[in-house]
């Protein structure tokens, strides 16, 4: 669950255009030697009031450093920034971790361009696999190194447990009442526990096969009637609906919210995964928050979902108290969705710290939809995206599913998915090359500790770039090279979602994992089964190469363009 560039923070009113790279036709992309291929540091600003602030207060910032190491060399202030730790060292004290210079007042926010998982990847190549950045005052600590990720994730959890306090989602998730940016603690314990068992366990995740296959059948036959299919909004509406027949018992189509419902996913999505200057530098996010438009969206977003998500909360209670009515006070849950679950357990469930209320049922109700929703659409997308490029990979794949279930099936059914390995491997390549969170939702150190002796002050906050860890050469042969193949019988053949080698990030790691791994990638892989065996399939516009791959970083890194296709009846 990412968030959006220093341009954006400030800058953020100005929503993405889907706005196509155009590619140089004819010719592929060459790869440097970086691990880290184009990483654009954009104009820092696009939104004008907030604009002229920010490149005053740059400008400030660069006079005022140049004052400060006056009559120094560029590489005397590099030297003198990365040799801190050595000067430290000397005087008994750990060295904190190489850093590049900053600039005063902003630190490095400047340095995080629009898409901040490629700035930061290549200025790793800098400074090495364990990185310290201030954004403002706040040091952060930035890695994809699977050795360092495992003290983070592994070794030291429950140091690195905590997540920051950070403006966006606290308005928005009523001030951390969710799991996903809850404070650690007993309150996130027993909501993510409450989650799990209710919602997201196997058993659980396995009692809605009934709807995903209703729902995919649904996606299906709607491709059939149109052919020219915005595979983009199908994957969504798909996982949408899915998620929201677990969590409130219905699908979105056909209801009257469903188009708030999108809304509200899109909106808190874009807003939490914004870096908002405010969080870092407090008295300018005062200023640039009013001024940009930012302090009025998130209100704004905070209300209209707030009483979206009160209209369904009376609903479910009108309808548990109906029912308890009707049938006495027996025990009737067997049939009742996620909502109904925690509006039972409300006034039982009892924590220290934080209180579980209406309001914390909101708050996980939305981060179910927000968590679940676009990840899953999104890694659906390039998972196709992948296949369409690849030919050989989608033949492969089609022999595969034929190859187990017959020619002659009208669709895939979810037991039939545990025999085709190549399946599993298509999706955790494109993960690895796609990860949806391409920067894992950022955690904070609660003490002081160290790293592979460099002292990591207490309250760093600490980014984890999945999206590089998955590119590394050092962990991957040819890394930018879609090539299934690796998880079966090449380098990667034992490594799973959740393997403890840390090299495939995609759902995060340690206690603060992804708790919808098993919900996702059944989803996932239905999917796609069906969509390769019952179609063949081709771009809408261009050659199959012509297909735009770039990004739009946010909460979840998505396709830049919609993925347009045109698909036919396979002849199998
Ligand atoms: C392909 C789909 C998905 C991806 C790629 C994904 C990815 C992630 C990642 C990277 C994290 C952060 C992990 C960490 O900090 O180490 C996370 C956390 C979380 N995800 Fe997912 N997720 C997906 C689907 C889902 C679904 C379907 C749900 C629930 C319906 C869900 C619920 C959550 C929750 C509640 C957290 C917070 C966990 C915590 O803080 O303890 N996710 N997810």
């Amino acid at each position: 669950m990412p968030f959006k560039s220093i341009k954006t923070l400030i800058l953020t009113s100005t929503p993405t255009p889907r706005n196509p790279q155009k590619k140089r036709k004819g010719k592929k992309k060459k790869l440097g030697k970086s691990m880290c291929p184009s990483s654009p540091i954009v104009p820092l600003l696009l939104y004008p009031p907030a604009m002229l602030l920010m490149l005053a207060l740059t400008i400030l910032a660069i006079v005022l450093s140049s004052l400060f190491f006056f009559k120094k060399s560029t590489a005397d202030i590099a030297t003198a920034i990365t040799n801190t730790s050595t000067i430290i060292n000397t005087s008994g004290v750990q060295p904190l971790p190489p850093s590049p210079p900053k600039l005063p007042i902003i630190g490095n926010l400047h340095q995080l361009g629009s898409s901040p998982h490629r700035s930061l990847c290549s200025l790793s190549e800098r400074y090495g696999s364990l990185m310290l950045l201030h954004f403002g005052h706040l040091p952060v600590l930035v890695t994809s190194s699977p050795s360092i990720i495992r003290e983070i994730t592994q070794t030291q959890d429950h140091l690195f447990s905590n997540r920051p306090s950070l403006k966006a989602p606290n308005t928005i998730l009523y001030g951390g009442r969710d799991i996903a940016f809850a404070p650690y603690g007993e309150y996130w314990r027993e909501m993510k526990k409450a989650t799990i068992l209710h919602l997201l366990s196997n058993k659980k995740v396995g009692s809605y096969k009934q709807g995903r296959e209703e729902e995919l059948a649904f996606m299906m036959k709607e491709i059939e009637r149109t052919m020219l299919v915005d595979m983009t909004e199908r994957f969504h509406a798909l996982s949408r609906d899915v998620i929201s027949r677990a969590v409130i018992g219905d699908s979105t189509r056909n209801k009257l919210w469903g188009g708030g419902l999108r809304r509200f996913i899109d909106e808190s999505s874009r807003m939490i995964g914004e870096f908002y200057v405010g969080d870092y530098i407090p008295w300018l996010g005062k200023i640039i928050g009013v001024v940009s438009g930012f302090e009025r969206r998130l209100r704004n977003a905070f209300e209209r979902s707030d009483k979206f998500l009160e209209g369904i909360v009376k609903e479910h209670r009108r309808r548990i108290a109906k029912r308890k009515e009707e049938e006495g006070d027996g025990d009737n849950a067997t049939d009742e969705c996620f909502l109904d679950a925690l509006l039972t357990l409300e006034g039982e469930l009892k924590c220290t710290g934080l209180v579980f209320d209406r309001e914390s049922i909101k708050a996980i109700v939305k981060d179910m939809f927000g968590a679940g929703t676009d990840s899953t659409s999104i890694s659906m997308e390039w998972t196709m995206a992948e296949l369409i490029r690849h030919p050989a990979a989608m033949k492969k794949l089609k022999e595969e599913i034929i190859k187990v279930v017959g020619p002659n099936e009208a669709s895939i059914k979810e037991e039939q998915l545990a025999d085709m390995s190549y399946l599993k491997a298509v999706v955790k390549e494109a993960l690895r090359l796609h990860p949806p969170a391409s920067i894992i939702i950022p955690r904070q150190l609660i003490q002081d500790t160290n790293i592979k002796g460099y002292r990591i002050p207490k309250g760093t906050m600490v980014l984890i770039n999945a999206w590089a860890t998955g590119r590394d050469p050092k962990i991957w042969d040819s890394p930018e090279e879609f090539r299934p193949e690796r998880f079966i019988n090449g380098e990667a053949g034992d490594i799973n979602f959740s393997s403890h080698g840390f090299q495939l990030l995609t759902f995060g790691a340690g206690r603060r994992s992804c708790p919808g791994i098993k919900f996702s990638v059944t989803l996932i892989e239905l999917a796609i089964a069906n969509l390769v065996y019952v179609f063949d399939w081709k771009p809408a516009k261009g050659e199959r190469e012509d297909i735009d791959m770039s990004e739009v970083y946010a909460l979840t890194t998505r396709k830049r363009e919609a993925l347009m296709l045109i698909a036919t009846k396979a002849v199998k």
